[in-house]
């Protein structure tokens, strides 16, 4: 969980522009179809009657795998399966909680610095897994297909397989619906997210795994309609699937930053006050974390998804912590050169040269901002006569130069000017959302989708609220420092004054 989303931009992200099946262009097809017809019927066959009429009937929107979170039957069932498998005895057990719905609580007093969990590997369900259908499996891995989709579809093909899958107890205890960003409408994320940059990112998100489900399909699933039939492999499913690997799919260090869904350890919640990962312990040779403080029976135990913003953690997980609990915090504020600019297109290059562009975006904390977009403010500031520099300025604000903080007092007061008005422009948009939200006409008409309304507002208020925040500090720091330079100039100015008014009197 801890990196799911870094390993999403760096090996699903890029599979959506250059296509990951380019170097596989033809398709090796079954030399007979005679095989596709026998291992159909063979993985079809737990296909339930209803299900064999709603595919006819090409009515596959309604397919739905796990149950609600607040289900208790699942989660015993998967708990008991799991004791059946391999798993060892546990120290927690999975109760409702009141953080997270449901989650890992103790059952008995448990140490600061104790090793938990011992999820042996024959319990994770990796890129390597055995395919209850090996045909649909062979298929993917023949075509190479990278890791994320590779296992979004090993999910839906094991859950179309309900009691012949391996796994149905731990998809029976998955979330019907996952919470991430992934499951809000456009007209959602544009109501509710306006003023926040999260909303770009969950498009763009969006975007991807629409983007690979059609690639998939276009590449493979229409080549063989029989084994991967458009009422299990669909829009829908794809959405849960992704869904469950944005909120669970964890990345193993100590194996080699595999990525593997790991039952039993993904029931664990995240705390923003806690500091202790998932990992492979190589001695006890299973997935383990080591506890960072004592726990009572009946006390929920915690681990961290990773240092993230609370966006982030809407972003993939669905949750905004509360105000003020998440250190690691920060905002995204956008930053653009100005088209009259007289140097625009000298300096839109120079930052294309280190791949920026403009808007820009870049990420403040409640502690400051980074050295880099001090180094795109100089540049979006800097008078034509500076053009020499435009090149250093450029390479300092992307991240591919050890020469970051860059010095130009001629400058920096515009440059902080420069960031304290976008910073102030994006205080007003969230104050103008949040004093909105207060009357906001939900537009429902049912109570079921009153109450998803108000879930969804109450988390786009929260988000808004703590991204807010920053950027007030952010606006106090800068108003400080300009009225430092500015006294500090006056002063200067003064002292002038005063020398040339004494010369004078002489
Ligand atoms: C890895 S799962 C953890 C187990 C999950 N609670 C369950 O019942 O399946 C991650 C999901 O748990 C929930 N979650 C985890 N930490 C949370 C927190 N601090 N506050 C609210 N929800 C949390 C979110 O729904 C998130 O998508």
């Amino acid at each position: 969980m801890a990196e799911a989303s870094r390993i999403l931009q760096t090996t699903l992200i890029s599979t959506f522009t250059q296509s990951p099946y380019q170097k596989h262009k033809t398709f090796a097809y079954p030399s007979s179809q005679k095989l596709i017809k026998r291992v159909t019927t063979r993985c079809l066959a737990t296909t339930t009657d209803e299900e064999t009429k709603k595919r006819a009937s090409g009515g596959f929107e309604n397919i739905t795998w796990g149950c609600e979170m607040d289900s208790p039957e699942n989660a015993s069932g998967l708990q008991k399966w799991l004791y059946s498998s391999g798993l060892p005895a546990q120290k927690m057990g999975i109760e409702k909680v009141e953080v997270g719905e449901r989650g890992l609580v103790a059952l008995t007093n448990i140490r600061r610095g104790e090793k938990l969990l011992f999820v042996p590997p024959s319990l994770f369900i990796t890129a390597d897994s055995e395919w209850s259908c090996p045909e649909v499996g062979d298929i993917l891995k023949r075509e190479n297909v990278p890791d994320w989709p590779l296992l979004a579809t090993y999910l839906i093909s094991e859950a179309s397989l309900k009691d012949s899958s391996r796994w149905i107890n731990y998809i029976s205890a998955l979330p019907r619906q996952p919470y991430s960003l992934l499951y809000w409408t456009p007209s959602e994320l544009d109501r509710y997210l306006e003023a926040s940059q999260i909303r770009e990112r969950a498009i763009e998100r969006i975007n991807g795994v629409t983007g690979t489900y059609n690639d998939l399909r276009r590449r493979i699933f229409s080549k063989y309609p029989n084994l991967f039939p458009e009422a299990v492999y669909n829009m829908e499913t794809f959405k849960w699937s992704f869904g469950i690997l944005f909120s669970r799919l964890v990345r193993l260090p100590s194996m080699d930053g595999r990525v593997a869904l790991v039952p039993w350890a993904d029931m664990l919640n995240h705390s923003c006050e806690v500091e202790t990962f998932l990992d492979y312990d190589r001695s006890s040779q299973g997935v383990v974390f080591t506890t960072d403080r004592p726990y009572q029976p009946g006390e929920q135990v915690f681990i961290s998804y990773g240092k993230k913003s609370n966006g982030d953690l809407l972003l993939s997980y669905g949750f905004v912590p509360r105000e003020g609990t998440n250190p690691t915090d920060s905002v995204e504020l956008s930053f653009s050169l100005k088209k009259s600019d007289k140097c625009y297109k000298e300096k839109l290059e120079a930052l294309k040269k280190h791949g920026l562009s403009t808007p820009q975006c870049f990420p403040l904390q409640i502690t400051g901002w980074p050295l880099e977009l001090m180094a795109y403010a100089y540049l979006a500031v800097s008078p034509p006569s500076l053009n020499k520099q435009f090149e250093e300025m450029a390479a300092a604000a992307s991240n591919k130069t050890k020469k970051k903080d860059l010095r130009y007092p001629e400058l920096e007061e515009q440059a902080l000017q420069y960031i304290l008005d976008s910073c102030e422009s994006s205080i007003s948009k969230y104050s103008k959302f949040l004093q909105a939200s207060g009357s906001m006409d939900l537009d429902v008409t049912s109570p079921k989708q009153l109450s998803r309304k108000l879930f969804l507002k109450q988390l786009a208020v929260d988000l808004s609220t703590s991204e807010r925040r920053i950027l007030y500090r952010a606006q106090y720091i800068l108003r400080r420092r300009l009225r430092d330079i500015r006294s500090g100039e006056l002063k200067a100015l003064k002292l002038f004054d005063g020398f040339r008014n004494f010369f004078k009197s002489d």
